[in-house]
């Protein structure tokens, strides 16, 4: 049985205060599920978080960090100094990181490469541009990124790899890809994973969606074979609105 996961992505919101009013009310009205729930709020509140969550089963990941172990890098955050506080999951390669930041397949693949080896869990982003989905290049387009960034792993490391396929087009717009693309795109990627690693690592691997998950589509899509879960932006800011997407898992 994969690992569902509803994960809430904070981005760049939330003051300390917000955050600690927003987990106390997560944690009072958080459902009873089997599956994982994470939220990501941002770095320096990160610490608060992870004390705030300390006996809660809510967990608590960091939205990026470097791939360095320590040095001259203004401005980023280590895989040391997010263990060090009790943080072992970090999201990779968010399309705002790679489109705004200009991060590559290439660097991300050096961040996926450092989180493997402290240890940690990764939920790794990637999804196509509308442009890329009007030309039919999306498969290409996604393949690739998988490749470039992945497929140099060995299979042991995918037991600490959570996809998260989140369409471009589709993040903080509104438009969502129909619960039919999602399972369309998580089916060929699982596809892809097992022509590289076997059934086994493409069977376990937890696949989610992100792209304007909101209360009233995030059953039908969660519904889909393939679609492990979610990776929520805008709706996770909102208790009732998170609540209301982890009961739809
Ligand atoms: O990381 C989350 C995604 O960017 C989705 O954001 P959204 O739910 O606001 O579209």
């Amino acid at each position: 049985m994969r690992t569902k996961i509803v994960a809430g992505n904070w981005k760049m919101n939330k003051t300390l205060k917000e955050t600690e009013a927003l987990l106390t009310e997560l944690s009072a009205k958080r459902p009873d599920t089997d599956a994982e729930v994470i939220v990501a709020p941002t770095f320096v509140n990160l610490d608060a978080a992870t004390r705030h969550l300390e006996s809660s089963v809510i967990q608590v990941a960091a939205q990026n960090m470097h791939h360095a172990e320590n040095g001259a890098y203004t401005g980023e955050i280590s895989a040391d100094m997010l263990l060090d506080i009790g943080v072992d999951t970090v999201i990779l390669g968010h399309s705002e990181r790679r489109a705004l930041f200009g991060e590559t397949d290439d660097f991300l693949a050096k961040k996926v490469d450092t989180a493997m080896a402290k240890n940690m869990r990764a939920i790794f982003c990637f999804g196509e541009e509308l442009q890329d989905r009007r030309a039919g290049n999306h498969f290409k387009v996604v393949e690739a990124q998988l490749k470039n960034a992945l497929f140099h792993l060995g299979a042991d490391a995918w037991q600490r790899i959570v996809l998260a396929y989140e369409p471009v087009w589709a993040i903080g717009t509104g438009e969502t890809a129909s619960p039919e693309q999602a399972q369309e795109m998580h089916a060929f990627i699982r596809k892809t994973i097992n022509e590289k690693y076997g059934a086994s690592v493409a069977q376990n691997v937890t696949i989610l969606y992100g792209g304007s998950v909101k209360p009233n589509n995030a059953k039908e899509i969660f519904s889909k074979p393939d679609v492990d879960g979610g990776l929520i932006g805008g709706a996770s800011l909102k208790a009732d609105d998170f609540v209301e997407i982890i009961k739809a898992i």
